[in-house]
């Protein structure tokens, strides 16, 4: 045997693989993961190394104790950037002022000493590929009986007991559930495991989950299941990776695939090892001692308990009797449980917990804090709906900022699409086209494309990751426009193919340099101030010149000073609300302002966009 894999090595040396990944950086050798191999003569190198430094099996005993401390100092000077933000949390900051005197019952306080957590594991791939039954399997057999009770009931997620340590699993298999959280804003998986039947290989979902994976930019690990079967065949499930850029390890890339039976349990343990492996690279920390956040996986009503609702604590530590705000609304943790069923007192990171305390169920995805106190809780609610109200009424003025609009001018940028076209050959030739449109300012990204009409899966792929839909010789059926509507997500069909990429170009284009311009529209002047019990002070105006327009940008003049700058939020015409009024009428001015007196000069204007050569 001349070559070894990295992590095989790393436990034989008892080192962690962070160590093992450090040693080979200094010595030069290049890797793609954990468990690339490398030459023979490299592995007494590091044999070496590690016995002049007493590190390895010497030690290991200590290191296995605590792995999260060794870890911890190993990685500190790299990770000392990191920590300011650790600090900012006032039971970070009070640790560090007490670290010096005693390390025994302080609370982490730089990134270093944030305690492991363990990581959450998030399984997708295509219809009856075998998501749920390999759920099953790791379930029935990685997760403790519960004492009392013993009937588990579905939750959203469960925690499995490896050799490892813990990992957690969702449990709503399929993309689904997986997008609908991060549409919220909120990732919940550190790490995907993609299914693929060994006798199917990849289908359209899996490419689906593929996309989303990316998109989201969380590890993927491929899962060729049904490997009993006699017609598996997982060269060809590799092979048809490469074909999307998925390069397995064994080809030389850094795609980790392992084949598995959720029948028979086949490579099962080497799938744990691997999310384990990969858990510990990702370097997964969460601060028990810190703020709580978590976020809901599932929420439901319960005939006898009322409603419930599943939470997975991300940072800090729930208890019962804590007081929890969800979006507008809050509850105090009546009970607990656990995944399995156990009624439990207090919950850290990456646990999974049903809470039964909420008044309304809140929404999968949702982001859920704590409050001291139901006084606090009640603070904070308010402060969010008069947040949501300032973002509403601001959404106008917020399209006339031009940063807001285009971002900074100097990064690279990136047009997101999906691809849908009529046959295999077209969209390659689309992609070949596309491929050579990209320029050094912006990037085309096909996140995911695939023959046949859009799906409703497109479109949530595509609202998370802002892509547009590109439909060549297809159409979208109107159930899936429904929803792309609602979400905001643009669909275009097209029929020709320089047309299709005339959009392209466009969207390309409108990326790099949208170029607003304010228009002047027209002025008005102030003749009597109306105090309105709702809407504060209307401005009883004469229009002079031009028009005025609803959402218009407003400029008030008093003789030659400018008293007031925002937006023009209403425009009434003989109490009916109007969206223009013309030069010779009188109308009533809502501003987002009480200021305006008689006399005032009320000037609109609006931002348009400059088309550029
Ligand atoms: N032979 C064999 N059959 C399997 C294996 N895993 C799943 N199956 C079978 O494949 C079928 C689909 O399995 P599921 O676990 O329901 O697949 P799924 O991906 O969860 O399907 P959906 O929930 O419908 O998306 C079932 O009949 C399973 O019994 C396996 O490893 N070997």
């Amino acid at each position: 045997m001349s070559k070894v894999r990295i992590y095989t090595l790393a436990k034989e040396l008892n080192l962690e693989n962070a160590r093992m990944l450090e040693i080979l950086d200094g010595l030069g050798v290049s890797y793609k993961s954990v468990s690339s191999t490398i030459e023979e003569d490299t592995v007494e190198l590091i044999k070496q190394i590690v016995a002049e430094e007493g590190t390895g099996s010497a030690d290991g005993e200590a290191q296995a104790a605590a792995p999260a401390e060794s870890q911890a100092t190993q990685s500190q000077a790299t990770q000392s950037q990191d920590a300011p933000e650790q600090q900012e949390t006032p039971q970070a900051a009070q640790a560090s002022a007490t670290a010096v005197q005693t390390r025994d019952d302080v609370a982490p306080a730089s990134k270093a000493e944030i305690p492991h957590r363990a990581p959450v594991v998030t399984i997708m791939g295509h219809v009856d590929h075998g998501k749920t039954s390999l759920l099953d399997y790791i379930r029935k057999t990685k997760v403790a009986a519960k004492e009392a009770g013993g009937i588990t009931q579905h939750v959203g997620a469960f925690e499995a007991q490896t050799s490892k340590g813990k990992i957690v699993f969702i449990d709503t298999p399929g993309h689904e559930a997986f997008t609908t959280i991060r549409a919220r804003g909120a990732n919940v998986a550190d790490i995907a495991i993609i299914v693929i039947a060994a006798d199917d290989s990849l289908m359209p979902q899996t490419r689906e989950a593929i996309a989303h994976a990316q998109a989201a930019k969380v590890p993927m690990i491929i899962a060729i299941n049904k490997m009993d079967l006699p017609q598996a065949n997982a060269d060809k499930v590799k092979t048809d990776l490469t074909q999307l850029n998925l390069v397995p390890e064994e080809y030389g890339g850094d795609l980790i695939v392992v084949p598995v039976s959720a029948r028979t349990g086949e490579g099962v343990e080497d799938l744990l090892e691997y999310i384990s492996l990969n858990a510990e690279l990702e370097d997964l920390r969460a601060d028990p001692n810190g703020q709580f956040s978590g976020v809901v996986i599932e929420g439901k009503v319960d005939k006898q308990s009322g409603v419930l609702a599943t939470v997975m604590v991300q940072e800090g530590t729930l208890h019962v009797g804590d007081f929890l705000v969800v979006g507008e609304n809050y509850g105090k943790i009546k009970a607990m449980m656990d995944s399995a069923g156990g009624r439990i007192k207090e919950a850290g990171p990456s646990t999974p917990v049903q809470i039964l305390g909420f008044s309304e169920v809140p929404t999968s995805g949702e982001k859920v804090s704590s409050a001291k106190n139901e006084h606090a809780a009640r603070d904070l609610i308010a402060s969010r709906a008069s947040d949501r109200r300032d973002a509403e009424g601001a959404q106008v003025l917020r399209k006339l900022t031009l940063e807001d609009m285009m971002g900074p001018l100097t990064t690279v940028r990136t047009v997101n699409l999906i691809l849908r076209a009529d046959t295999q050959g077209s969209v390659e030739a689309i992609q070949g086209i596309l491929a050579r449109k990209e320029s050094e300012d912006v990037k085309i990204n096909v996140m995911l494309s695939g023959i046949g009409a859009p799906t409703e899966g497109d479109v949530l792929l595509a609202s998370t990751a802002e892509a547009t839909i590109l439909c060549f010789s297809v159409t979208a059926p109107g159930s899936v426009t429904k929803i792309a509507d609602n979400k905001g997500v643009d669909i275009k069909s097209f029929r020709i193919i320089y047309e299709l990429i005339d959009e392209v170009d466009r969207l390309m284009k409108g990326n790099v340099e949208p170029v607003f311009e304010e228009k002047y529209l027209g002025r008005a002047e102030v003749r009597m101030v109306i105090k309105h019990p709702r809407f504060g002070n209307i401005a009883g105006s004469y229009v002079t010149d031009g028009s005025l327009k609803r959402n218009a940008k407003a400029k008030v003049t008093r003789g030659k000073e400018t008293v007031y700058e925002g937006t023009l939020v209403g425009l009434k015409r003989l109490k009916d609300d109007v969206r223009e009024v013309q030069t010779g009428y009188e109308c009533g001015i809502n501003l987002d302002w009480d200021g305006a007196e008689i006399g005032d000069i009320i000037e609109a204007s609006e931002m348009v966009e400059v088309e550029v050569a």
